[in-house]
């Protein structure tokens, strides 16, 4: 499908359009769209989004160019606004806005937007109280709270603390009714979660750690500073949050958890309602996994984010440093997609958050701004003026800003009585004991520099312990000089982006730290510092300072290009677009599972047919299952694997009815396969159907004798190189096979290694071999099965074709090439591929659902040899393969569709007909099997 085609379907059609909103999920739209495709690519589906967002937004601008009094009062008054944000903002009706259509009648798009639920520890607003049951509500300071409040494409309501502590019940009811108002709804901590959870575990712990600060001493005498208690009392606020949700929530409803405060919600709200669309966003940094890997509760933390169908961070680092941290600390498969855990994908991408660019631009225009400014240009005349806007937090690198600022004055004598730093250190987390030590740090060094390099009329510091209303931040955004950001580390920083809009005029230059989110995004225009580097910071200052005009010019256009179309709002809508379109796809997905067996059919089937053959797999199949959470295999105590207890029964029973036959396929050694299994009368094919046996017979190999293994030696040197240098990789050499196994090694270097060994062995030793590349280890080759079939039929003379094929296992999705080879219902041309080596002058389907394979019995002869390799998650496996053809022979195989039960164990994604849900299934099964003979 083309792009183009995507537009003429709907953007010209506003029908279309608002159908869509009406359906509210980006998914619907292919419902009416009769000539799309069934299932569009994940890249169709967003950029459909993307141009009916704009095509939406485009509908919004013509709007709002209509006379004023067609138009609704939801837009913010900006003339009459004396705080951060005005009350309308919040306060957005939600059925405000109408557009035309193409009849010109109205749409009401606005009806149909989106409800979103924003949940998020701190709420837009805080409560003051001032009497029984009145509140004062004031802004909430933050980047998260600046953030959201320029989300206004959905209908929102948000949910979260109010950042004070209500016992009683009268204030609890007045509170809620003054926060409706504003669209948020309470959630209601009492002192002791507040302590515990905010300003311990969120504050103490996930904050210094995920900014990597590291984690604090745990004091073992006092329980308020335990790890255990802090996380009991975390698990416990994320719960009353998840009430709270699941209390509001509608169904449609997208809920968007915010940041390290909320890591537990995503798997509370998923427990409850699975259908919930639930996506999560982190604000901070997320570290490395070696960072992550210190918490105590590390384990429980990832888990329940990826409850979430959707988990968002700032940058591409943060998100690979998340992917990094599930699959070596959980053991769980990364992929370009996200995380996945057992057929469940939580999908993982970048977001980086925006301003809404056009709100400050547009209040540089208010007469209240416009004074600020005059009044700080007289202030200042004759200096230049640096800015320095922070909440009072130790990773903001404060001290480190004002200490490179005495350098910088230390060194440059002729700058004393001409620049002056004004820095914002607006108080936070002010109960936390780290946060008190740092407002006194700052300001004993603030008293010394001023002290050193100030006059009885000029100080070169001026430090503000307070915050700044909406006005005076833009005006000080405008007038000053330099932006100095030196942040430890920050999730993005969004003050830098509120500078650099503000800047148009002036063209300002901004020193950025590296270790801030936006350094990314606002590298290139920034001049970009290490905060820790104090030398490098100070002489970054003179160099801005004297940034001549056009340096400043070309450097500020660049930033100023992406702060105004990198914006709050479009950082939003991708965010919900991703995560409607995360879902669609989990639904398709979802789709492709396997129904369960129907085992009442399965063993109806069997009693009634004659020549019966059943190919169990091993390993989880017929073992207990194995837990492969938490890598605790990864020890050196090697696994393994042993058959049930509980089947050695029936399959006794089955293996010694004369009208079955079992066979075990099994990648495991022969000696595995022995162990387990000698007992019995049945088949087994070890090592991916390289050995095969009758265990009343000898193991055979199924490769031809004469074959080549000439290239052995030389490979084996680089198996024995590569395993001395991968810590805890092995080296085996079988009979037929070299196998490299690193599971047990680190996942990334193992895998690195790998690739690295096998550019070895292409250029090196293997180079003129005639080789057969797979990548993943099959279980069994097509024409392994081919093989092991004529053997088994000629070694039992059978007379009757096989009337009933039972074929289980948890292979592979690679491997699961066994279930559509005996599959009736696939056409006889089905590609090679699918349908792997197995000769198409062979296989003929007679008619309609029947399919019948022709063997010539004891064919065994090989017309061609190769040697293959594949790499799977943890194995090289470098092994000689033939392919054999078989010229004529009888049909052997005389399979009716219901009578074909392919089965996949324990896996939700398969190309099987049918799966079982564990082991513990398969027992079932087989017992029922066994009394019907
Ligand atoms: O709510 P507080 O405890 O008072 O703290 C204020 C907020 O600080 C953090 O902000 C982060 O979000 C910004 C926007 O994404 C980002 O630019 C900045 O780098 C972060 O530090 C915190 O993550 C929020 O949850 C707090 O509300
Ligand atoms: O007096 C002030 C100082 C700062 N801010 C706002 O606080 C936010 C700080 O966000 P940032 O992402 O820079 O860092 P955070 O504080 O969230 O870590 C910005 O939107 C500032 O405009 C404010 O509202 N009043």
């Amino acid at each position: 499908m083309s792009i183009s085609s995507q537009e003429i379907c709907i953007l010209p059609n506003k029908n279309n359009l608002a159908l869509l909103q009406t359906n509210g999920m980006p998914g619907n739209l292919y419902n009416i769209c009769s000539n799309l495709p069934a299932t569009p690519t994940r890249l169709e589906r967003l950029l459909r989004d993307r141009e009916l967002r704009k095509y939406s937004k485009c509908l919004n601008d013509c709007e709002a160019e209509l006379p004023s009094s067609t138009q609704d009062c939801f837009s913010p008054d900006l003339e009459t606004s004396t705080c951060w944000f005005n009350d309308e903002e919040l306060l957005e009706p939600v059925s405000a806005s109408r557009s035309l259509n193409d009849d010109g009648e109205r749409l009401d798009l606005r009806a149909s937007k989106q409800r979103l639920l924003v949940v998020a520890n701190r709420l837009p607003v805080s409560a003051v109280r001032h009497g029984e049951d009145s509140w004062q509500l004031e802004m909430s300071v933050g980047g998260l709270v600046t953030a959201l409040l320029g989300v206004k494409e959905f209908d929102t309501r948000w949910i979260g603390w109010a950042g004070v502590n209500v016992p009683d019940e009268i204030g609890q009811k007045a509170l809620a009714k003054a926060l409706d108002e504003k669209r948020c709804i309470p959630v209601f901590l009492d002192e002791e979660v507040v302590h515990q959870y905010y300003n311990g575990y969120c504050n103490n712990i996930l904050w210094p750690l995920f900014h990597y600060i590291g984690l604090p001493q745990e004091d073992r005498l006092a329980t308020t500073r335990s790890f255990q208690s802090q996380f009991d009392a975390y698990k416990k606020a994320n719960q009353l949050f998840a009430d709270v949700v699941n209390e509001h929530y509608e169904e449609g409803d997208v809920v968007w958890c915010h940041d390290y405060h909320l890591m537990f919600l995503p798997k509370c709200l998923k427990e409850r309602n699975s259908k919930m669309k639930v996506g999560w966003f982190l604000h901070t940094p997320f570290p490395s996994s070696e960072i992550h890997r210190m918490l105590p509760s590390r384990l429980e933390l990832l888990r329940s984010v990826l409850a979430a169908d959707l988990v968002g961070f700032h940058t591409y680092d943060y998100a690979r440093h998340f992917v990094s941290a599930c699959t070596r600390i959980l053991g769980l498969e990364g992929t370009p997609e996200g995380v996945e855990d057992q057929g469940k994908l939580t999908r993982i991408a970048a977001f980086p958050v925006g301003i809404d660019s056009e709100r400050f631009i547009k209040a540089l225009e208010l007469p209240e701004v416009q004074d600020h400014m005059k009044v700080l240009k007289q202030r200042f005349a004759g200096r230049k003026v640096m800015l320095g806007v922070d909440r009072l937090d130790m990773i903001k690198g404060i001290p480190q800003k004002i200490l490179a600022f005495e350098k910088f004055l230390e060194e440059n004598p002729n700058w004393r009585n001409k620049v002056v730093l004004l820095q914002i250190a607006v108080p936070t987390r002010t109960d936390v004991p780290e946060y008190q030590k740092l407002t006194s740090q700052v300001h004993e060094i603030v008293g010394r520099i001023n002290g050193r390099f100030g006059s009885l009329t000029a100080v070169p510091i001026h430090h503000l312990d307070r915050s700044l209303d909406f006005h005076e931040l833009c005006a000080l955004y405008a007038v000053t000089d330099v932006a100095l950001v030196t942040s430890l580390r920050d999730g993005m920083n969004l003050v830098s982006y509120e500078y650099v809009a503000c800047q148009e005029s002036k063209k300002g230059v901004l020193i950025l730290s590296e270790f801030a989110g936006a350094a990314q995004s606002l590298g290139a225009g920034a001049i970009l510092v290490n905060p820790w580097n104090v030398t490098e910071v100070a002489s970054s200052i003179g160099y801005a300072l004297n940034m001549p005009a056009d340096e400043r010019e070309k450097r500020h256009h660049h930033n100023f290009k992406h702060v105004i179309s990198h914006t709050a709002q479009e950082w939003a809508a991708t965010f919900v677009s991703e995560l409607n379109v995360t879902i669609v796809e989990a639904q398709l997905r979802t789709r492709q599972i396997p129904p369960p067996l129907p085992i009442e059919v399965a063993v109806d089937r069997y009693s009634c047919s004659n020549n019966r053959l059943l190919i169990l797999g091993f390993n989880a199949t017929l073992t207990e299952p194995v837990d492969t959470l938490g890598r605790k295999d990864s020890q050196i105590n090697e696994w393994e694997p042993k058959l049930r207890p509980d089947l050695q029964e029936p399959l006794r029973k089955l293996c010694d009815d004369p009208k079955t036959t079992v066979l075990i396929l099994s990648g495991s050694a022969r000696n595995v396969l022995d162990d387990n299994f000698s007992d019995y009368n049945l088949w087994l094919a070890a090592e991916n159907g390289m050995f095969l046996r009758v265990t009343t017979g000898d193991w055979m190999t199924t490769m031809p004798e004469n074959l080549s293994m000439e290239w052995v030696d030389s490979v084996k040197n680089v198996f024995e190189y590569f395993t001395d240098r991968t810590p805890r990789s092995q080296f085996e050499v079988r009979e037929t096979s070299l196998i490299w196994n690193y599971k047990y090694s680190d996942v990334e270097f193992g895998r690195l290694q790998a690739r690295d060994l096998l550019q070895h062995l292409w250029t090196g030793p293997i180079s003129n071999a005639s080789l057969d590349v797979v990548q993943g280890r099959r279980s069994v080759e097509g024409a392994a099965i081919d093989r092991i079939l004529g053997e088994i039929v000629h070694n039992k003379g059978m007379k009757e074709p096989i009337d009933y094929v039972l074929c289980i296992g948890h292979f592979l999705t690679k491997d699961e090439d066994i279930y559509t080879f005996f599959e009736p219902e696939l056409p006889s041309e089905v590609p090679a591929s699918v349908r792997p080596q197995v000769p198409t002058q062979v296989r003929t389907s007679t008619a309609g659902s029947r399919a019948a394979l022709l063997l010539k019995q004891n064919s065994m002869s090989a017309v061609e040899q190769n040697k293959s390799y594949s790499i799977d998650g943890d194995t090289l496996h470098l092994m000689v393969t033939d392919r054999i053809s078989f010229q004529e022979g009888s049909s052997v195989l005389d399979l009716q569709a219901n009578d074909y039960f392919s089965c996949s164990v324990a896996r939700k994604r398969s190309n099987s007909r049918y799966r079982l849900q564990s082991s513990d299934e398969v027992v079932t099964l087989l017992r029922e099997l066994a009394d019907h003979r």
